[in-house]
Parts: C-alpha cells; sequence; structure tokens
C-alpha cells in the first residue's frame, strides 16, 4: 500500500500553557492558552496523532506531568510524549498515561545503558529523539552537547531502536522550513523509520517531505505554523493524503 506522511501536530507545555519557542531557548515562548484546548482542537480537526512535550521537564524546571496524563486521557487519538523522560520513574508515568509512545532525547546520550535497557523493554513504544545543531547532538533541553549524530545512531539501531524523530534544533520554530538534507542523510544512513521535526513552514514543505516518504520519513512534527495560522490542519491533511 501506498504510505502517507503522518502528521503530529504539537503541544509544548511550559507552566501549564501551550506555548512554542524558538530555536527551543528556553524564554523564548509564545504563549498559545490551555495546552487541553489546543489538543483537542487538533483531535477535532481530523489528527491521528498528537505530539505532546513538557518542556519544564525538558529544562528541568518542575513538570506538566499531571496536565500532561490529563491531556494524553482526554485523546481518542496516538499520542507521542517528549520531554524529561529520563529515568524508571519518568518513563512508567509516562507510559502509564496510555501515550502511544515516548521520545527519549538526553537519556539516549547520557545514559545509553538504560535507553537501550527501554528500547528492549518496550519496543516500539520508544523513540529516540535526535536533536542536532549540524550533526552534533544536543540533550538537556537542547542546552547540552551530546556526540556525534551518526555514531549515536548506529549504536542505537544496533540496539533494536524502533524509530527516530529528528529535529534541526536551528530550525525549530523559525518557519524556515525542514532540513531536507539532514533528514535525507539520516535516512540513508539507518533502516529505521524518521519523524521529521522543526521548521516546517508551509504546505509545499509537507510536500517535499512526503517526497521523502519512500526514503524512510514516515511523520512530520507541525508546531507554530498550525498556531501561527500559515495553514490549517485540515489543509495539512487534505496535502499528505493526495
Ligand atoms: O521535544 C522535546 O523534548 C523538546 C525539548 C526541548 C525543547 C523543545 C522540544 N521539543 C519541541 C518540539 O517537539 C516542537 O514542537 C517541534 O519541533 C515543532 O517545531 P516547529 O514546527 O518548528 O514549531
Amino acid at each position: 500500500m501506498h504510505k502517507t506522511l503522518e502528521l503530529l501536530p504539537a503541544v509544548d507545555v511550559r507552566d501549564g500553557q501551550a506555548v512554542r519557542l524558538v530555536h527551543g531557548v528556553s524564554g523564548s515562548e509564545t504563549s498559545y492558552g490551555s495546552p487541553l484546548e489546543a489538543a483537542l482542537a487538533w483531535q477535532r480537526s481530523g489528527a491521528e496523532w498528537l505530539h505532546l512535550v513538557d518542556l519544564d521537564a525538558a529544562f528541568g524546571t518542575g513538570d506538566n506531568r499531571a496536565l500532561v496524563a490529563e491531556i494524553t486521557g482526554a485523546m481518542d487519538i496516538k499520542v507521542e510524549l517528549s520531554g524529561g523522560i529520563r529515568d524508571d520513574a519518568s518513563l512508567a508515568a509516562a507510559l502509564a498515561t496510555g501515550c502511544t509512545r515516548v521520545n527519549l532525547g538526553t537519556a539516549a546520550l547520557e545514559t545509553p545503558e538504560w535507553a537501550a535497557r527501554a528500547i528492549a523493554e518496550h519496543g516500539d513504544r520508544i523513540a529516540i529523539g535526535l536533536d542536532v545543531t549540524g550533526t552534533t547532538l544536543k540533550g538537556r533541553g537542547w542546552t547540552s552537547e551530546g556526540g556525534d549524530l551518526y555514531e549515536t545512531l548506529a549504536r542505537l539501531d544496533s540496539e533494536g531502536c524502533a524509530r527516530y524523530v529528528l529535529t534541526d534544533i536551528g530550525r525549530d520554530g523559525t518557519l524556515t522550513g525542514p532540513n531536507l538534507e539532514l533528514l535525507k542523510n539520516v535516512c540513508a544512513a539507518t533502516d529505521r523509520p524518521v519523524v521529521a521535526s522543526g521548521g516546517i513552514s508551509c504546505l509545499d514543505d509537507l510536500r517535499a517531505l512526503s517526497e521523502l516518504v519512500p526514503q524512510g520519513v514516515e511523520g512530520a512534527i507541525v508546531g507554530k505554523a498550525l498556531y501561527a495560522k500559515a495553514f490549517t490542519l485540515e489543509e495539512a491533511l487534505k496535502v499528505v493524503s493526495a
């Protein structure tokens, strides 16, 4: 069957509010009100996935764990949870929300044995977030350096990682378009599906990403473009299903 690009509208939560950051920098946020309302709006618009990020947990400035669990519980669609999932307790709490999968980021860089165990135990419910500047990985809410992208990818492949979520930090929240070259290079380096994140600005970006589906791009996370009303989710879903 012809595969189409999956769309994951994003709800990033900071201090109980839906926000978008620029380059993932703490303090650069624009607020968009209730995250539950935002998530329900994406669901009503036909989303099949929600990408839900606890930014406080990612930055180590607290957490929105109860709210994230409430939002996940209120969804009839698939939910991908991200942000600050770094140990047994945070992983158990995230999985217990009933989400479809979780993204591990920092943990895959700083505690690789723990991340490998999580992959072995939970398989497809674990994705690894590869957040990069150039080809250098970043952890801890994108503030610490975490090694070379391609070396880490090879290690995670060998550990059985099911999928990657790839973010070019330089594009994130900037509406400057996804980094297609980076996506192509990563897809060439792994046979696992890759979800593109960061920078999507227009429907043509989604058309360009759809062309990379045969190479391994499985989905696209869309944040700022939806909040800035560059296009509607309905329009986006129509483009990717064409
Ligand atoms: O996902 C994380 O864990 C994370 C940690 C620290 C800063 C940002 C983080 N995620 C941001 C996102 O997932 C965005 O929602 C996504 O990249 C959408 O970007 P854009 O379409 O450019 O707004």
